[in-house]
């Protein structure tokens, strides 16, 4: 349902007065959410958007009420449950999934897989049918096993465009630059850590020995590295059953939301993500992207390792390709 505020002709209306430089149709999917809310809350700021699509199973037209009350020129509609669907996705450029259930202490990633690898594959299913020229930006867990989940299905329905399909790792780039700076005495905001391979423990892979004019012991990178991989528990163990990062989380996803936005309006910008990629023998990995006006442009190597990163590479490896099969054969079983 629109939310009391809006109605679709004054989305229109309103889209063509923003004067903002993309007028970009964006919907978040789990809007309602830990992530969701903070996230749609940034998202209501970025003047690419021209309107801001709140989509959950719970509580869209309450968030939507609230956040279109700010004075910017997103036009917020709030959708809820599966017969809304079409109209919350419909014509949309980008749409941001963060809808699915966190970890609790004690538990994996991939102990999220059983119901996330549903609610996933079907926001694929209504992606495919709604926007299917939509960018996909995957941040359910495990992104391991979501975002070949996602390819599988817009596959299936002949739709599927690897320049458009990214699964969102900003976290550990945002993570690794704040401890990294914190080591180091820097400004986080001037430092850019590339951090390859996937989102879950070992097969987050921060390339220390790249960070410019860094001289860390073995010892401060196996520290930084460990905290980097494990930053996720370190949140889920302080929260105590209470969730996972939702709001540093919510400005790692508005940062690469902004970033595709941008590049889609013509300028070059770059991010890690997992993505399709020749970059390895797997068929989705994690390495600096380039972005550009229809997605993934140019996907970068990862450089030469120092021994450490190579052991950590090699040993990460097998345990990214189980998780990228796991999603295969779930969403292939459908
Ligand atoms: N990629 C990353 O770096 C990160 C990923 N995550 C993941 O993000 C996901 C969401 O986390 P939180 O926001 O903390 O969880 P949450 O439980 O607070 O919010 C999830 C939202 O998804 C909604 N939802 C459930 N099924 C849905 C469906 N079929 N369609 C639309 N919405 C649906 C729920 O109603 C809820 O509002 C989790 O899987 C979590 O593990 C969390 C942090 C970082
Ligand atoms: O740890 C979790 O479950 C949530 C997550 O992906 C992160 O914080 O990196």
């Amino acid at each position: 349902m629109f939310s009391r505020a809006v109605s679709t002709a004054s989305v229109a209306g309103r889209r063509a007065m923003s004067g903002s430089a993309g007028g970009f149709k964006v919907a978040v999917a789990g809007a309602a959410g830990g992530i969701g809310q903070p996230l749609s809350l940034l998202l209501k700021n970025n003047m690419n958007i021209g309107h801001l699509s709140l989509f959950d199973i719970v509580n869209t037209p309450g968030v939507a009420a609230d956040l279109s009350h700010i004075p910017t020129p997103a036009v917020v509609t709030g959708h809820t449950g599966p017969e809304e669907v079409g109209k919350a996705f419909d014509g949309c450029d980008v749409v941001v999934i963060p809808a699915g259930v966190p970890r609790k202490p004690g538990m994996t990633r991939d102990d999220l897989f059983n119901t996330n690898a549903g609610i996933v594959a079907n926001l694929a299913d209504a992606i495919a049918k709604h926007c299917p020229k939509a960018h996909v930006l995957i941040i359910s867990n495990p992104v391991n096993s979501t975002v070949p989940i996602t390819a599988e299905v817009m596959k299936k329905a002949g739709v599927y465009d690897p320049q458009r399909l990214f699964g969102v790792t900003s976290l550990d780039v945002l993570r690794a630059n704040t401890f990294v700076a914190e080591a180091l005495g820097r400004n986080p905001a001037e430092t850019d850590v590339t951090v390859i391979g996937g989102h879950a423990g070992t097969t987050i892979l921060p390339l220390l020995s790249q960070v410019e004019g860094a001289d860390f012991s073995p010892e401060q990178i196996a520290a930084l590295t460990h905290r980097i991989q494990f930053g996720g528990d370190e949140v889920v163990q302080a929260k105590d059953g209470a969730g996972s990062a939702t709001l540093s989380m919510a400005a790692a996803g508005a940062r690469f939301t902004s970033s595709l936005l941008r590049a889609l309006n013509g300028e070059a910008v770059s991010e890690c993500a997992f993505v399709q990629s020749t970059v390895t023998d797997l068929p989705f990995f994690s390495t600096r992207v380039h972005l550009g006006t229809s997605g993934v442009d140019k996907i970068d190597g990862y450089g030469t390792l120092s021994a450490a990163e190579q052991a950590n590479f090699d040993e990460m490896i097998p345990t990214l390709k189980a998780q990228i099969e796991k999603g295969i054969a779930f969403a292939a079983a459908r």
